[in-house]
């Protein structure tokens, strides 16, 4: 086996990990890694076949001489009310097979992307399953029939929902319960020697991942390059060294943390453009918002990004943004933005120096004459954006 791995040969010797959703993308990388290190990996998801391709493509590395070996053990941790059943017999199994769980990975998980208001209840149901109660289930399991006893380490893949995840509020909302359920373990495992940290991956390519979101699959992970810091996606590798840092004894002193593995990126932008509808105008008049944080380009500064425009499919978040600002009379609300990036800064002039000189209240009025004189001079332009 190539020696791609920059940590010592040998480390995960005899060591034994399971890996959830360990036949693609982020979870083959690090499975593949632990085996080139010298783990016995378990490799467990719903479709079996592509586990079996997995399994022997990464078998064909493994040099006679390492005590490295991979198995697969078809599991669906989110299978309603049998998923518990399923899980405790994936570990049973690998106990049987080997004897000893030194390493739990839960990366086996996912979404769809759309808006809170069309998330059906079975698509709520099945994220909130697979990506929270998913990953209890196999905590749980590993730790009752081996860790408590024998102690081990547990990283759990979660997500960049920092700032909420507008578009993917199901998967935001299981990944931050995931992130303080590794809080939690961390505290009540530590007697029993388990550590227990996750990672937390920024937009990461591989084609599985971009295959999930059909055909705007390209597009969003397109989108996303703009956003980071870095200037490009990250690779299923870049997970993976973190990863097995934290399952090594170099991270020896090190549980209950969450690692951003995402080059900046959570410190930067969002994908999800905000709207400058009316309403949000209301709220800061009441004082909620500073009042010169009102239009400009404060909240504008991505449309120099990928032409969304193009969305045209019914359904999509874009697109049902869109909508909804058309519906509110808005003919073309990428025009509009355009018009609010060059008539904001005298309105916002104008403003400031009334709030300073006047109050709220008179600002707000100066504000909105001020706009309407903007307005009537610069009428939104069709088809900026
Ligand atoms: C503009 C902002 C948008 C934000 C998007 C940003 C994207 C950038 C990407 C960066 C972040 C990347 C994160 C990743 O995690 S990439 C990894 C992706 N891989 C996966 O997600 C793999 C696993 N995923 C799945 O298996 C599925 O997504 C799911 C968890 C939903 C399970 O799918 P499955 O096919 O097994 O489920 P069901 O058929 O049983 O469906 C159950 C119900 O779920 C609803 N559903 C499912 N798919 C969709 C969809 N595409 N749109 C809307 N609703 C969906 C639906 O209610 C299903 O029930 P019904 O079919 O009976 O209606
Ligand atoms: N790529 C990215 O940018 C990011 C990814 N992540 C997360 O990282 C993890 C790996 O994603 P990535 O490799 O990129 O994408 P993939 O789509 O390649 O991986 C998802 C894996 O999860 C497995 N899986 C999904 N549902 C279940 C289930 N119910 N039971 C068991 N296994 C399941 C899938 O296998 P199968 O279909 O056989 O069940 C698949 O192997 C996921 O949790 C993902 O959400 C987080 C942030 C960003």
């Amino acid at each position: 086996m190539a020696a791609s791995s920059v940590f010592r040969q040998g480390l995960f010797n005899h060591k034994v990990a399971i890996v959830t959703g360990g036949g693609t993308g982020i979870g083959k990388a690090i499975s593949a890694e632990l085996l080139e290190l010298g783990c016995s990996v378990v490799i467990s998801s719903r479709k079996a076949e592509r586990l079996e391709a997995a399994a022997q493509e990464m078998r064909q590395k493994i040099p006679p001489s390492s005590p490295a070996s991979v198995t697969t053990v078809p599991c669906n941790i989110r299978s309603e009310d049998e998923a518990r059943e399923h899980v405790k017999d994936l570990v049973s199994s690998v106990l049987k097979r080997y004897g000893r769980i030194d390493y739990l990975v839960n990366n086996g998980g996912g979404q769809f992307s759309s808006p809170v208001e069309k998330i059906a209840s079975k698509g709520w149901k099945a994220v909130i399953d697979t990506n929270l109660t998913g990953t209890f289930y196999c905590c749980k399991e590993v730790y009752t029939a081996w860790m408590k006893q024998h102690g081990g380490v547990i990283v759990n893949i979660i997500a960049d929902m920092w700032k909420g995840f507008p578009g993917m509020a199901h998967t935001g909302a299981a990944r931050s319960a995931v992130d303080n359920l590794t809080k939690t373990m961390a505290v009540e495992w530590a007697p029993s020697g388990v550590r227990v940290n996750a990672v937390a991956p920024g937009t990461i390519f591989s084609k599985t991942a971009m295959e999930n979101y059909k055909e705007f699959g390209p597009q969003l992970f397109k989108m996303s390059i703009p956003l980071i810091p870095a200037k490009r996606l990250g690779v299923p590798e870049e997970i993976s060294s973190a990863v097995c840092f934290l399952l090594s004894p170099g991270a020896s002193y090190i549980s209950g943390a969450t690692l951003r593995v995402d080059a900046g990126q959570s410190l930067y932008h969002a994908l999800w453009e905000i709207p400058a509808d009316c309403r949000s105008l209301l709220f800061s008049s009441r004082g909620h918002n500073k009042p010169f944080s009102m239009g400009g380009d404060h909240g504008h500064g991505k449309m120099s990004m990928p032409d969304w425009r193009q969305w045209k499919v019914e359904g999509t978040p874009l697109e049902f943004t869109q909508q909804r600002l058309t519906k509110r009379g808005l003919k073309d609300p990428w025009a509009r933005n355009e018009a609010w990036r060059y008539s904001g800064g005298f309105s916002r002039a104008v403003t400031l120096s009334d709030v300073l000189f006047r109050g709220f209240k008179w600002g707000f009025a100066a504000f909105t004459v001020a706009l309407a004189i903007e307005y009537t001079m610069f009428p939104p332009k069709k088809g900026g954006h």
